[in-house]
């Protein structure tokens, strides 16, 4: 199968905090990852990385075929979806729902002087209808609700019909409707045929959605378990992440853990 994430060895360094200790990992096409663990596990950090955002201070981390340091990543974030409270920070609040859904046509925040096509347009009109915000479209990021960010930032990341989507925490600051509706679009997202890698970071089990087939589990910037579901996603492993005893259970495609 054709790897599309590779880490080889990965550290990342800011100072004396080590935020990610040497970290291999291979992602191939058709595979779909939840990445999780505690606060300042390293969960954002690896995302920035496997987006293209950030540089690793070791190792090698290679994305769609091509190395971080060697390539325009200019040229490789439309290749990428990616949605999270870390891009938030740094959308202009005052771009309308709309403009922010068609920039990403360009890999950029804040229109300005770039060509869309009519294709274009229709592609953001329909991706925000999917994610229930069109009636939104004219309002400014600024003014929305957390969920109502998240579902337009979603609804962003995939305007380029990416090839790997990484989502950052997208069902914080959702309602149980939002998280339910955001699990459901997500699985359909992942069981299509031309389904981009998803890799996903959530703190709960109960955030995977049905379609995830693997778990990176991540504590003090170390691997614990990484893998197949069944293998990766155990009592024990979710124990020694969260370090307290956790029972989990499967039901349908999805999880509930709780501590015992
Ligand atoms: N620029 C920085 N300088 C020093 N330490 C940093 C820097 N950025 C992040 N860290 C630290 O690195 C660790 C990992 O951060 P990261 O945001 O990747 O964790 P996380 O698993 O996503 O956490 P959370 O679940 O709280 O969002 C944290 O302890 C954080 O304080």
């Amino acid at each position: 199968m054709t790897e599309v994430l590779g880490l080889d060895g990965v550290s990342l360094r800011r100072g004396e905090n080590v935020l990610l200790d040497d970290i291999t990992l291979s992602i191939s096409e058709g595979e779909h990852w939840v990445v999780l663990g505690p606060n300042g596990a390293g969960k954002t950090t690896l995302a920035e990385i496997a987006a293209g955002r950030m540089h690793p201070s070791a190792g090698t981390a290679t994305i769609l075929d091509e190395q971080l340091g060697r390539v325009d990543v200019f040229e490789l974030r439309p290749r990428i979806g990616y949605a999270s409270a870390a891009l938030a920070s740094r959308i202009p609040q005052g771009e309308t729902v709309f403009d922010l859904v068609i920039t990403s046509a360009h890999g950029v925040v804040g229109r300005w002087t770039e060509e869309y096509e009519g294709q274009d347009d229709e592609r953001a009109e329909a991706l925000l209808w999917a994610f229930g915000v069109s009636h939104l479209r004219d309002r400014r990021f600024g003014t929305l609700s957390e969920g109502e960010k998240k579902r337009v930032q979603i609804a962003r990341s995939l305007m380029t019909d990416p090839e790997i989507l990484i989502l950052d925490e997208p069902a914080a600051g959702l309602d149980l409707g939002g998280r339910e509706e955001l699990m459901r679009a997500l699985t359909e997202i992942m069981s299509s045929k031309t389904a981009p890698v998803v890799l996903m970071v959530t703190h709960h089990v109960e955030e995977i959605p049905a379609g995830a087939t693997h778990a990176l589990l991540l504590k003090a910037g170390r691997i614990v378990s990484a893998g197949p579901l069944e293998v990766s996603l155990t009592p024990e492993h979710l124990s020694e992440t969260f370090g307290l005893p956790v029972e989990v259970h499967r039901d349908g495609g999805r999880f509930h853990a709780r501590a015992v």
